[in-house]
């Protein structure tokens, strides 16, 4: 299809967020916040204009599922209201292409904040590794984007734009090693990176926010992960 408004914007977040991925270097300016089995979720605190915008980094390793699984059915608009449990609608205004589309999102209120929105684009993609680097990172991920306005979103709603660059980045590890033909769920592990930077959009207490954080993050990423064990364990494998 023609190059689209955002099909330039849309290759420098994704190579942005993979670059980042690759370097995976979670130093001492994050804090944990939440260390769950397998799961770790770190915060930035930052602020902007006196709103918090921490940047939040998970890491996260799922047995029997791959990183195509995960960012389908965290990407696909037509299923994100059975997991996503903090969301009031979300609907899809527009198509770029088959795996890029706008999103309009509201989500529920979080006392005593003022409620959000969210307008923003979402791609999927997938990353082989290097042609000369076999033993390079293929990734799968997916990038949502906060966009200023879209003719078909709603106008003049009571709702603040919260402004978002998210991104989930997965890589799938086989093992032992084997040809594509027998490998089963037993075999494999999803490893992945959520990357959340979240601008609430307009002042909310600091303190409401960070303890809105630590809560709803951890909760969110357990309960997407499950829901995608759940719709997959008895469905073929998506290399
Ligand atoms: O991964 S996604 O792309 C999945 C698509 O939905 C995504 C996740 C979360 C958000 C998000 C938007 C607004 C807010 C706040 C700002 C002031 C009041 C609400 C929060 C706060 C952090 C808490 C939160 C964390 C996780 C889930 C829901 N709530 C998060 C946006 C996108």
């Amino acid at each position: 299809s023609p190059k689209h408004k955002y099909y330039k914007e849309i290759n420098e977040v994704i190579a942005e967020h993979i670059k980042y991925a690759a370097k995976l270097d979670i130093d001492n300016t994050w804090e944990l916040i939440h260390d769950e089995g397998e799961m770790k979720v770190f915060k930035r605190e930052m602020e902007e204009d006196g709103m918090v915008v921490d940047p939040l980094k998970a890491v996260h390793t799922v047995k029997g599922i791959t990183g195509h699984e995960v960012c389908h059915y965290f990407w696909n608009p037509d299923v994100r209201m059975e997991w996503e449990g903090t969301l009031e609608s979300a609907q899809v205004l527009d198509w770029f292409s088959e795996d890029t589309c706008v999103c309009y999102q509201i989500h529920k209120k979080v006392w005593p904040t003022t409620q959000r929105e969210a307008l923003f684009w979402t791609q999927i993609r997938h990353v082989p590794n290097e042609d000369e680097d076999e033993d390079g990172p293929d990734y799968w991920i997916v990038c949502n984007y906060s966009i200023p306005d879209h003719d078909k979103c709603p106008e003049k709603t009571k709702n603040i734009r919260a402004i978002m660059n998210v991104a989930m980045i997965c890589e799938t590890v086989v093992e032992p090693p084997q040809s594509d033909r027998n490998i089963t769920r037993e075999n494999i592990t999803c490893k992945i990176q959520y990357h959340a930077n979240v601008n609430p959009g307009g002042w909310a207490p600091a303190s409401v926010l960070r303890a809105v954080y630590k809560r709803e993050y951890p909760k969110f990423l357990k309960r997407f992960t499950q829901y995608v064990m759940d719709q997959t364990k008895d469905k073929p494998i998506m290399f």
